[in-house]
Parts: C-alpha cells; structure tokens; sequence
C-alpha cells in the first residue's frame, strides 16, 4: 500500500520455545487507526511491542523477519533505538506517570532529547497537554505531583507524555483496559482527535471498542494473524470462518 507506515513482513517471535508470532505479514496505514483484537495469548501485545523494539531486551527472545518503519528496517543492527522510541511512542494498559510534577513528567522526555529553554519547555508542556485533551484539569497544578490524579487524568498524562517528542506513531497498549466508561469515552475521543496528526495502533480486548474507534482491524489467533481489513468489514463479512467465530462471541 502506498500509505504503508509500518511493514511486516514473514515476522516470527519465539520466547524460548513459545512461537508467539507465525510468519505475520501486515502493512499498517498511516495516520489511521489500527487495531489488533484477539483472545488472550494470542500475540497482540508481543506485535505491538515489536514494532518499537521492546521485546529486545527479554531473555531468549528470537526474532526473524522484516519490520520496516517508514521503509527502514528496524532489526537493523545500525539502527538507533532511541530515536525509533522518539518515533514510535508506547502508552501501556496500566497508567505509570512518573512519581514526578505534571509539568516534569512532560517535560521529562524533551528534556533528554537536549531541550533546555524554559520557554520552549512551557510550550511543549502546554501543548501536549491541550493535545491529550487535559489542559484544563491540570493547568493549575502543573507542579503538583502527576500521582495525584485519577486513572483516566493519569493515563491522559500518559499520553501527553508520549506527545511530547513529536512521536510519528502512538501504540497503545489496552490503553483503557484499567479505566472507568467515563474516561474510556474521553480517550476514545481523544484518539479520533490524534489520528489527523498521528498514525495509532492499538490493541484491544474490548470489540466494540475497536469497532468504535479504529478504521482498521487485525484479528490475531495463536501467533497468526487471521484477517486484516477495514473494521466495517471485518466486523460485518469476516472473510475467515474463525474471525466470525471470534467476533460473534463463539470462543475467546
Ligand atoms: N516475556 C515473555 N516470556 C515468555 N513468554 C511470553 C512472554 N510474553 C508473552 N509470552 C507468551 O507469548 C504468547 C503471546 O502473548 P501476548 O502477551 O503477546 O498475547 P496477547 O494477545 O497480548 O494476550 P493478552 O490479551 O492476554 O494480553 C503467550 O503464549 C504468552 O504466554
């Protein structure tokens, strides 16, 4: 596909013995929002984590195939994992500001990339901030302790974290999975917003999540990827008998 941001190609993960991603080929669109839906084990979280590298750091973990962002392949040894982070950014299930000011947590990330004018800083802190929606909860406490916060405050934190680099592409990790409806819906909203600026892949347990918020859908089963498509589709003429199976709540 021509608008292709993220490429996989033949990718296989083995945890040790575990083969926990068969041979998945999938080219993620850019500024879309992609999710990955599954039963438990399945490997949504294992993709997810490979496309920004963080599984390397796992014992035994062994990887062949082809990851490409933006057309460079990303197990290359001469690539600079920092900067692919700076790229990609990662929000996880659970929301882990850090125990830090709202203002530092923010600041935190552009701060080691070198950004050091107090002004500039207030910047980016301020529009991350109005970028994840929370601005107005928090203006007035910037330099109050982000563990304050309620969950969805936090994982909206989490998010302007992310921001705050300039990623070119958000992964979320069940990003919502610890919340209340209320700030589920605020996300939800939240990442229709970020799409026009942000290339997002989720995954998710939550199927009419994925049917509300995402444009595309993979349905992952034992490591392999089933089925990839536009949500509407997948989700109203499965074309494999298992993603019906799945979606249709016959197993998982
Ligand atoms: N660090 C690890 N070491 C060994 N095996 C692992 C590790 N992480 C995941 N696995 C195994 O890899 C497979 C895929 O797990 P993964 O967490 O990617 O699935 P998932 O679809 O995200 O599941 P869930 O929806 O429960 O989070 C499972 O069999 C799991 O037990």
């Amino acid at each position: 596909m021509d608008d292709t941001i993220l490429s996989a190609q033949g990718l296989n993960l083995y945890y040790g013995p575990t083969h926990a991603l068969k041979d998945v080929s999938i080219d993620i669109p850019e500024k879309k929002v992609t999710s990955l839906i599954g039963p438990s084990g399945c490997g949504k979280s294992t993709f997810l984590k490979t496309l920004d590298r963080m599984n390397d750091l796992v014992p035994g973990v062994r990887i062949t195939g082809s990851v490409k962002y933006r057309g460079r392949e990303v197990y290359d040894s001469s690539l600079d994992v920092t900067w692919l982070r700076k790229q990609i950014g990662m929000v996880f299930q659970k929301p882990n500001p850090f125990p830090m000011s709202i203002y530092d947590n923010i600041a935190y990330g552009p701060r080691t990339h070198g950004v050091k004018n107090k002004s500039k800083l207030d910047d980016i802190v301020e529009n991350s901030l109005r970028g994840a929606a929370i601005w107005d909860e928090v203006k007035d406490r910037l330099k109050k302790s982000a563990l304050g916060l309620s969950g969805g405050q936090q994982q909206r934190i989490c998010i302007a974290r992310a921001l705050a680099v300039e990623p070119d592409i958000l992964l979320m990790d069940e990003a919502t999975s610890a919340l209340d409806p209320i700030s589920t819906s605020k996300i939800e909203d939240l990442i229709a917003d970020l799409k026009q600026d942000y290339t997002i892949v989720i995954v998710t347990h939550n199927m009419q999540q994925a049917t509300r918020i995402s444009d595309q859908c993979a349905f992952f089963l034992l490591g392999e990827l089933i089925e990839f498509g536009e949500t509407t589709q997948l989700f109203s003429m499965p074309k494999d008998k298992r993603t019906e199976d799945y979606i249709t709540g016959r197993f998982g």
